[in-house]
């Protein structure tokens, strides 16, 4: 498959009193059109600023970022991004929160209703249209969230943990939803999270980054079979890849941990 999103030797510091910070150093990484990627990785190895680059929220200190073999170089529509917090309009129902990318996007007000009530019931919130999101709960939110974004039609999904407010039960019954409209709607998905289960749930292929400044410390595809839902948590095949990825993981956060000693004072 053909990379639509690259990320090519970046490097990105950020200014902090007299030394840089160095967030991100020499990745490179392409994502595949149709596929979805986690980016698994302890806090602070620099997943949020990855996805910032993606969006165009930020530019590399050094190296490129590019959408379809060109360079990003301000925000980028056709990158969007769904953040944990739900980030609605309170004053607008759900199906006038899913309607204004659509006007946004110039479609004619006499097919934006059909065409929210298509992304409403994607995410199975049929029956609360005219509900605003005061009167939902957080998981039903994010699903307006998710049917928001894909009303905006971009062509990369990018998503900062987007669960991880959400109560265990809910997370998982919206990782089952995020499988089923991803597999519906064939988008493109850059997801973030530092679970090990969410990430062998979801991704295609899962980006293990090193400890700060962030690296890919290895990349694994995942084998468990498509179409997927959360019962792959009980198979074998499943372990066996939290146990691998958690050997990375483990050595990583060690490492992390033991730099933060000798970095403090005595
Ligand atoms: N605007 C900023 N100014 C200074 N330092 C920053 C800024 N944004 C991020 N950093 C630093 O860069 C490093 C990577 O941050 P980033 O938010 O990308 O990590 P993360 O892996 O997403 O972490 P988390 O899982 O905790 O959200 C951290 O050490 C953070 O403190």
């Amino acid at each position: 498959m053909p990379a639509i999103l690259s990320a090519e030797h970046v490097t990105k510091s950020y200014p902090a009193g007299g030394a840089d910070v160095v967030a991100v150093r020499d990745l490179s990484l392409d994502v595949e059109e149709g596929e979805l990627l986690c980016l698994l990785g302890a806090s602070g190895c620099g997943k949020s600023t990855m996805l910032n680059l993606f969006a165009g929220f930020a530019s590399p200190t050094s190296g490129r970022v590019l959408l379809r073999g060109a360079p990003i170089t301000g925000i980028e529509p056709r990158c969007g991004m769904v953040f944990q917090s739900y980030a609605l309009f309170p004053w607008k129902t759900v199906r006038q929160n899913v309607e204004f990318p659509l006007r946004m996007r110039g479609v004619p007000r006499h097919e934006r209703r059909g065409m929210a009530e298509f992304f409403i019931d994607m995410v199975q919130l049929n029956g609360f249209a005219d509900h605003y999101p005061a009167e939902l709960s957080g998981g039903m939110q994010q699903r307006v969230t998710l049917a928001r974004s894909l009303a905006a039609d971009p062509e990369v999904l990018l998503m900062d943990e987007p669960f991880a407010a959400l109560d265990a039960m809910t997370r998982q019954v919206m990782q089952d939803e995020l499988l089923r409209i991803q597999e519906r709607s064939g988008k493109t998905i850059v997801f973030i999270t530092h679970n090990i289960d969410e990430a062998i749930v979801l991704g295609h292929r899962i980006v293990v980054m090193s400890a700060r400044p962030g690296r890919i410390r290895t990349i694994i595809p995942n084998a468990l079979p498509r179409p997927r839902d959360i019962h792959v948590q009980t198979s074998p095949a499943f372990a066996e890849l939290k146990n691998e990825i958690w050997n990375h993981v483990e050595e990583e956060v060690t490492q992390h941990m033991a730099a933060s000693r000798l970095a403090e004072p005595a």
